[in-house]
């Protein structure tokens, strides 16, 4: 059943019904909802998905991020990491409003734990048990519109599940703060993501998503309602049939701050475009893309300031019929 919950203010991106009770694999609806998750994704690289698994896991975990958020900076800066783009992000003079949290591997409740003891020396197993939780049912999400993709692409279910295998999870918290002025301001300017696909959940609106006709369609705030948006590597393994998505974040209140969540994922190993998504038709568009150089290719200031297409100047293949 529907959650009475859900408004969609502007439904011009379709929005697709996984709640636990319908859709079971193998039956008509099962095959149409697939091709209605692959025709989105083509049409305008994301879409809207009823998802109801969390039980009030929602509620748990926006607590657990507000507690985090309410650290001193100073704190909050001691976790770094290792691969590109997966640290801590303070408000900035590009982003005022803006702060971020990574947890790479939220899957592993030891990795959720780890994090917790380097913000809280005692650790905090309220809040490591939510982000394991929560990013639990994000995955299973993530592996379901996946499955989906895949099947009404055509292509072989082992090796959808090796595709699987090789994906990483990060989960981010985002915090906003309230705009500074009327009329509302920017939290986070259009932009298309460097993952496989980005799955994302707000606790209050401000979610903007750009459909394939240009328009900025925005996305309204419920417990089961998430946005998935392609990114940049999913381009490569679609040989282009799916495009990124583009989106951006304005923050209208100017009382209180907003928080949403998002499960990133990334290629381990080495991607390649599927051979069934390449023919005459659609010639090769990208050599092998390694997912973590690529990150560290793309904010070197040179490739800031570039006005290139940051994928095709990676491994981009030139069409040769041009
Ligand atoms: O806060 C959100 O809803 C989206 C954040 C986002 O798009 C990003 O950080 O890439
Ligand atoms: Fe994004």
């Amino acid at each position: 059943m529907q959650s009475e919950t859900v408004v969609v203010s502007e439904p011009q991106i379709p929005l697709i019904d996984l709640t636990s009770q319908k859709l079971k694999p193998g039956t008509d609806e099962w095959v149409s909802a697939c091709d209605a998750v692959r025709i989105a994704l083509e049409d305008h690289g994301g879409f809207l998905i009823l998802f109801d698994e969390f039980d009030d896991k929602p509620n748990h975990i926006y607590a657990s991020s507000k507690q985090l958020f309410d650290l001193p900076t100073q704190t909050k800066m001691q976790k770094t990491s290792d691969k590109p783009n997966h640290g801590y992000f303070g408000p900035g003079p590009l982003n005022p409003l803006f702060e971020s949290h990574a947890i790479d591997n939220p899957l592993s409740l030891q990795v959720c734990q780890n994090f917790a003891s380097i913000m809280w020396p005692e650790g905090n197993k309220s809040f490591s048990g939510a982000v394991n939780a929560y990013a639990s049912g994000l995955v299973e999400l993530d592996r379901k519109v996946k499955r989906m993709v895949f099947e009404s692409y055509g292509v072989d279910s082992e090796k959808c599940e090796s595709f699987l295998e090789s994906n990483n999870y990060t989960m981010r918290l985002y915090k906003y703060m309230p705009a500074r002025k009327e009329g509302g301001e920017e939290g986070i300017g259009a932009h298309r993501d460097t993952t496989l696909f980005t799955i994302l959940h707000q606790q209050m609106h401000g979610l903007e998503i750009k459909n394939k006709h240009g328009q900025w369609v925005r996305v309204d705030a419920s417990p089961s309602l998430f946005c998935v948006v392609a990114g940049d590597a999913f381009s490569v393994w679609s040989n282009d049939r799916i495009r990124p998505c583009t989106h951006q974040v304005t923050i209208k209140s100017k009382t209180s701050p907003r928080y949403s969540i998002g499960l990133l994922s990334y290629a381990s190993r080495t991607l390649h475009p599927a051979e069934e998504l390449v023919d005459e038709q659609h010639p090769i568009r990208y050599k092998p893309f390694n997912h973590y150089q690529y990150l560290a290719s793309i904010y070197t200031k040179q490739a800031l300031n570039s006005s290139q297409d940051r994928l095709k100047t990676y491994c981009g293949i030139e069409d040769i019929n041009i």
